[in-house]
């Protein structure tokens, strides 16, 4: 397969302030991935860039769904490269973990039954993560970022990275919107597949509730 291309770019006005969007596509396959920049992220080998590399959730990131983390996280992300004034979201369109948004709307469907995340998966003949993150080191090797300071809880994007050559300085950990629907999702994460999860109770710094969100993610008013 050849390698992915930088193809577009245009200003993105959002509520975090004025992005710069940058769209990639793979010539052969045309799958198409998007970055969003804010600021001057030339000079990362002296400045490492705060960066985010989040997987595409239609669920979580436009439908404000409950059951998962990613809204909230794609939310603070941005909102935190926003106050740096410089930062880089890889929006990585590998919805599902690379499932697709019908097997796991699918996958939802055995999890009303009972089944956690990784179980649905297979229940399904997936692997329980079936993204490549490889591509990412790609997008940053085109956007000329070199040193990042990494938004995640994902040991495996930060290992994929310095695989690929891109230099993690620091992992920025990114515990946000855990609420009573996805208490289960975030366990099994950490759990059977070694994210660095703090449970709100354990993380001082959100320690106050309001409508079972933590206080960090600004979706304060959910009715339930
Ligand atoms: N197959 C499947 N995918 C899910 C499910 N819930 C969320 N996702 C997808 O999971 C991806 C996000 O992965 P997560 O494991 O939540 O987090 P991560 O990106 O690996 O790690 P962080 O950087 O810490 O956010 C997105 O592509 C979501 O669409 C689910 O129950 N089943
Ligand atoms: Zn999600």
């Amino acid at each position: 397969m050849s390698k992915i291309q930088l193809v577009a770019e245009a200003q993105l006005p959002t509520k975090f302030g004025i992005f710069r969007m940058v769209g990639f596509e793979f010539p052969d396959t045309h799958k198409e991935h998007a970055a969003l920049v804010m600021g001057d992220i030339s000079d990362s080998e002296h400045n490492p860039v705060l960066a985010r590399i989040h997987s595409e959730c239609l669920t979580g990131d436009a439908l404000h769904s409950l059951k998962c983390d990613c809204g909230f996280q794609l939310e603070t992300a941005l909102r935190q490269i926003s106050e740096a004034g410089r930062g880089v979201l890889i929006y990585h369109r590998e919805e599902g973990r690379g499932i697709g948004l019908i097997n796991k709307i699918r996958a939802y469907s055995l999890q009303d039954q009972g089944l956690d995340t990784i179980e649905a998966n297979e229940a399904l003949g997936f692997a329980a993560d079936e993204r490549n993150f490889a591509v990412c080191a790609d997008i940053f090797e085109l956007l000329g970022v070199k040193k990042v300071r990494l938004l995640t809880n994902n040991p495996n994007k930060i290992d994929t990275m310095r695989e690929a050559g891109i230099n993690v300085v620091e992992r920025v950990a990114l515990n946000v919107g855990e609420n009573r629907y996805n208490t289960a999702y975030l366990s099994t994460k950490a759990e059977k597949m070694g994210h660095l999860i703090v449970h709100n109770h354990e993380n001082k710094e959100h320690d106050q509730h309001q409508h079972g969100v933590c206080c960090s993610c600004q979706r304060e008013q959910i009715s339930e």
